[in-house]
């Protein structure tokens, strides 16, 4: 398994290794021990993942942009059918890169799999007939404490690769948030 980072220096792109035959091919999608190598060779220490999602969204869904509160979850997606824009937004007030932003296309076809550490805001928006995104996480999902900041926020200003009108959910939906407090970005709590 390779692993590079991106621009925003704790976020890692990693690629597994294919193994082709004439059947088909093999891959290990996830190696507990190599991902905490990767991560401790970028500074960061070794993570367990502890909750692994399947999420399918149909051409133009634009999920996010996500994180919990005070039970951040670090983010290993990868996309099993289909291609998407992924992006992890830095929230970490004493961070360098505080309210930068890094995408990057991840698709069945290219196997690239993002790290999105604790501290960071995640979305994506789809770029084929149907996507399938299969992310493993460093702590468990609890609803009370999800918030969301505005896909579209003029700060963060984010480059999504727009093809038409995303196709949001309700919480998503900047129409229907309240008016926010957070120095950077609009932040609801949404239960
Ligand atoms: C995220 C999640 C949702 N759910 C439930 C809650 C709800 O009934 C249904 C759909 O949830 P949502 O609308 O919140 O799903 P979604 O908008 O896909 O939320 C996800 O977006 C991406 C961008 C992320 O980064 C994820 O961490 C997560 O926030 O699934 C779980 O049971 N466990 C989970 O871990």
């Amino acid at each position: 398994m390779n692993c590079q980072p991106t621009t925003i220096p704790e976020v890692l792109l990693f690629k597994p290794t294919l193994h082709g035959d004439e059947r088909g091919f093999f891959m290990e999608t996830f190696r507990q021990k190599e991902f905490d190598a990767c991560l401790m060779a970028n500074g960061m220490a070794a993570t367990p993942l502890v909750q692994d999602n399947v999420s399918r969204s149909h051409r133009h869904v634009l999920r996010g942009l996500h994180f919990q509160e005070h039970h951040p979850q670090g983010k290993l997606v990868r996309v099993s059918q289909g291609e998407i824009f992924d992006v992890a937004v830095d929230i970490r007030p004493q961070s360098a890169t505080f309210g930068h932003w890094v995408g990057h296309i991840l698709s069945a076809e290219n196997r690239l799999q993002m790290w999105i550490p604790t501290g960071f805001a995640h979305g994506f928006y789809v770029l084929s007939d149907i996507a399938d995104i299969v992310y493993k996480c460093s702590d468990y999902y609890q609803s009370h404490d999800e918030r969301v900041i505005p896909w579209n926020d003029p700060q963060l200003a984010i480059d999504w690769p727009l093809e038409a009108e995303p196709i949001l959910s309700i919480k998503d939906n900047p129409q229907f948030f309240c008016q926010a407090s957070n120095p950077l970005v609009m932040m609801q709590k949404i239960k």
